[in-house]
């Protein structure tokens, strides 16, 4: 018998009637035996997430005001769930006790308190699941991210996880009950509620396939299959139906919100291939994302951006003979607790990628005046709102033009290219351009790799 975790996503889970089809996807194959949960999403484009319900609830607690409404509308958004189900209205009482009490907890460390709230839109999810699929007569369980072992970083909003999670995880493998669990949170070694980065339910659900060594991660979201650029972008886009781990994790840093980054990290070192599938189509061929892919038609997979960055610019006569001034540079970068996502560099010139809402005004002029004091370099500018674009494709090695074609697309439809770099790992190459030109730069380098 084969071992399935599958995750669902908000949009799985916005309303009563979505909760019974993850039930039925679950039920429809007895190997699913762990399947992991987001808090209910958005059920049309102006709705709110739960999770952002409950973001403003903290929010609203915190500042002392306008806490009610909020504490409403998340309650009316459960009570929805709860009457749709069928379930008994103890359910509902339980979910209003539980919120309650939660934003009455301790406010003095304000990230952490965020966490303790925002995490309740999964756990919630995870107990009205199990509820419902036990009142169906189904050996459903629900489990506790402490009680399992999922053991993060004590960084709230922002946890990674623990080596020792996986050990501690292994036994759900053997558990006698079908299990569902909340996404997205787990617990510091000292006790504390701490929470992934936003989207971080797909992590939850990488790292409990790799801990019980699942056959597939099969991820539930709202789309067929991964598109060649985002759909909401690019009209049409391409399917993709394989892909390899390298290339989604290019992609999905790039801007495929479809899958979280940091997921493909626990799934790519066990192995386990990840099978993205619609929940409103369950019929469909979805995307499989494993070590290799068969299809080599396209030598690029997918285009992807995100926006907001900036980039430090520094060019010094003979930098490349200045011992050390990588290194310099990167330590002023580090004591002013950046992180940076690119260094393309030149003989004379550096330039350092950082994403523009880590660099308040305060923290600008810190970095620069080291920067100026400390490297002495001839020109150093800084440039606000520039938008990466990243072409991914492993079969980018073998084809040459591909650049070529890249900039020609690029340039046809008048976007000014900022900056060009290849990744060491040569299968992605990286633009930078205006934030204004983005989505008019993803449509001309989708259309330039897979036609119109
Ligand atoms: N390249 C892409 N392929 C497919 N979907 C994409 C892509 N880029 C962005 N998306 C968006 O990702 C969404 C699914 O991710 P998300 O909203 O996080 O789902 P979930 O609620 O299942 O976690 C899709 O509805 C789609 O709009
Ligand atoms: N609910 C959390 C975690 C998550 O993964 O959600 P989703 O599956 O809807 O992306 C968030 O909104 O960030």
């Amino acid at each position: 018998m084969a071992l399935k975790v599958c995750k669902f996503g908000g949009t799985s889970l916005a309303s009563a009637d979505q909760f019974r089809k993850v039930a039925r996807i679950a039920l429809a194959d007895a190997d699913r035996k762990i399947v992991v949960v987001s808090a209910p999403g958005k059920r049309d484009k102006p709705d709110t997430k739960v999770t952002d319900l409950l973001i403003a609830y903290a929010d609203a607690k915190l500042a002392g005001s306008g806490a009610e409404a909020v504490e409403q509308a998340i309650l009316e958004r459960f009570a929805g769930i709860i009457e749709g189900l069928g379930l008994p209205g103890e359910q509902f009482e339980t979910v209003k006790t539980i919120l309650i009490s939660r934003g009455e907890g301790d406010r003095s460390h304000r990230a952490r308190y965020i966490d303790s709230i925002k995490a309740l839109g999964e756990e919630f999810s995870a107990r009205l699941l199990a509820a419902f699929l036990q009142k169906e007569g189904h050996d459903f369980i629900y489990v506790d991210p402490k009680d399992a072992g999922l053991v993060l970083s004590d960084e709230p909003g922002n946890a990674q996880v623990l080596p020792e999670s996986y050990e501690l995880i292994r036994p759900l493998r053997d558990s006698a009950h079908r299990i569902v669990f909340p996404g997205f949170y787990g617990y510091a070694k000292n006790g504390n509620l701490v929470a992934f980065p936003r989207g971080g339910s797909d992590i939850t659900g990488a790292i409990l396939a790799a801990a019980v060594e699942a056959d597939v991660y099969e991820n539930f979201t709202d789309v067929d299959n991964v598109f060649a650029a985002d759909p909401r972008v690019v009209d049409k886009p391409a399917a993709i139906h394989e892909m390899t781990y390298s290339e989604m994790r290019e992609l999905s840093y790039a801007g495929f919100s479809v899958l979280h980054d940091e997921a493909l990290q626990p799934a790519f070192n066990a192995k386990i291939p990840v099978h993205i599938r619609n929940t409103n189509n369950p019929e469909s061929k979805g995307t499989l994302i494993s070590l290799e892919r068969h299809n080599d038609e396209f030598p690029v997979v997918g285009v992807a951006g995100s926006a907001d960055f900036c980039t430090i610019f520094l060019s010094k006569y003979l930098m490349n003979r200045e011992k050390g001034f990588g290194r310099r540079l990167l330590q002023i970068i580090e004591d002013a607790d950046l992180s940076y996502e690119h260094m393309p560099s030149g003989i004379d010139n550096i330039s350092v990628i950082i994403k523009q809402s880590s660099l308040t005004p305060e923290v600008e002029h810190r970095v620069l005046e080291r920067i100026r004091s400390e490297l002495a370099p001839d020109k150093l500018l800084i440039q606000r709102g520039i938008a990466l674009i990243m072409i991914v494709g492993d079969g980018m090695t073998k084809q040459i033009g591909i650049a070529k074609r890249a900039t020609g697309a690029l340039s046809d439809n008048a976007i000014n290219l900022e900056m060009i770099n290849q990744g060491a790992s040569e299968n992605s190459i990286m633009f930078g351009i205006r934030n204004e030109d983005m989505n008019k730069a993803i449509v001309s380098l989708h259309n330039a790799f897979f036609g119109k």
